[in-house]
């Protein structure tokens, strides 16, 4: 069996990749596709933690936009997070891969709450963590939720699973002129304003030397690909 590239790693999946074809919510087909995607890369002996996104449910400034209120809508954004982390949760745990949801904002009746004591001792006994409820705080995304994590739980990369399959010169989805990058570093992204992540979770990646890789959730073994040293992706790393 191929060598990982590495041992433990913060997984982002896309919140609006769950949706599949769908206009809303969860589409329990592409969850099991992107479950059996990690089942794989557990089946390699890395050391998964995942933050699911919400765009599939809510986002905090669509609700603002129609003149709700940024603060509940960041609210329904995070709960939405929780019911993507428990659907992906499902899907994993009916490949038998050991799984648990903590969340940012107290649940208890729900799921257990976040501490970077309770995530250590999860994965040490093997388990796979998905962290819900983003950062806990409005104004934030579910990215610099990965990235915060990520640093929390020494993971040696953050791997983005998105929409498209890289970082490009411009959003690929409205500029088919834009073209793709095979490697960029934090400040690059940062300088050049490539909208992919957002500032903050790139700032704190840099930080904390955590390199970025974006690729497509939609690539079946994807994920597992470039953990054994291929895949199609942009790699982000320190200078
Ligand atoms: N320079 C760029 N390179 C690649 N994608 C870009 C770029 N600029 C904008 N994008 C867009 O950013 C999107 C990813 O951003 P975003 O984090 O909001 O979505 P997501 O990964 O689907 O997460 P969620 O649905 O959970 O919010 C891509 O789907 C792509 O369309
Ligand atoms: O730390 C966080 C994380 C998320 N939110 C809100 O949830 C939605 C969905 O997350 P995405 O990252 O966009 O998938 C986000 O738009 C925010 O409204 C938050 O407030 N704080």
């Amino acid at each position: 069996m191929t060598n990982p590239i590495f041992r433990r790693v913060l997984l982002k999946v896309s919140g609006e990749a769950l949706m599949g074809n769908q206009g809303f919510g969860i589409d329990v087909n592409v969850a099991d596709r992107i479950a059996s995607d990690i089942a794989e890369v557990r089946a390699m002996g890395v050391e998964v933690g995942i933050v699911v996104g919400g765009g599939n449910i809510f986002r905090g400034v669509a609700v603002a936009s129609k003149g709700g209120e940024r603060v509940t809508g960041d609210h329904m954004g995070m709960l939405g997070t929780v019911i993507n982390a428990l659907a992906l949760a499902t899907s994993l745990r009916k490949m038998d891969v050991d799984t648990v949801v903590l969340s940012a904002i107290a649940m208890p009746e729900i799921c257990q709450s976040f501490s970077q004591r309770a995530t250590r001792t999860h994965m040490d006994a093997g388990r796979v963590v998905i962290f819900a409820g983003g950062t806990g705080n409005p104004f934030f995304t579910t990215d610099s939720a990965a990235a915060l994590r990520a640093a929390e739980i020494g993971a040696e990369a953050i791997f983005k699973g998105t929409q498209v399959d890289g970082i490009y010169s411009a959003d690929p989805k409205t500029n088919p002129e834009a073209t793709r990058f095979e490697a960029l570093t934090h400040s690059q992204v940062l300088e050049r304003g490539l909208q992919v992540m957002d500032v903050a979770a790139v700032a704190v990646a840099r930080e904390n030397n955590i390199p970025i890789i974006v690729f497509s959730i939609h690539e079946r073994g994807g994920f597992g690909q470039i953990l054994a040293g291929g895949g199609r992706k942009t790699i982000v790393t320190d200078e």
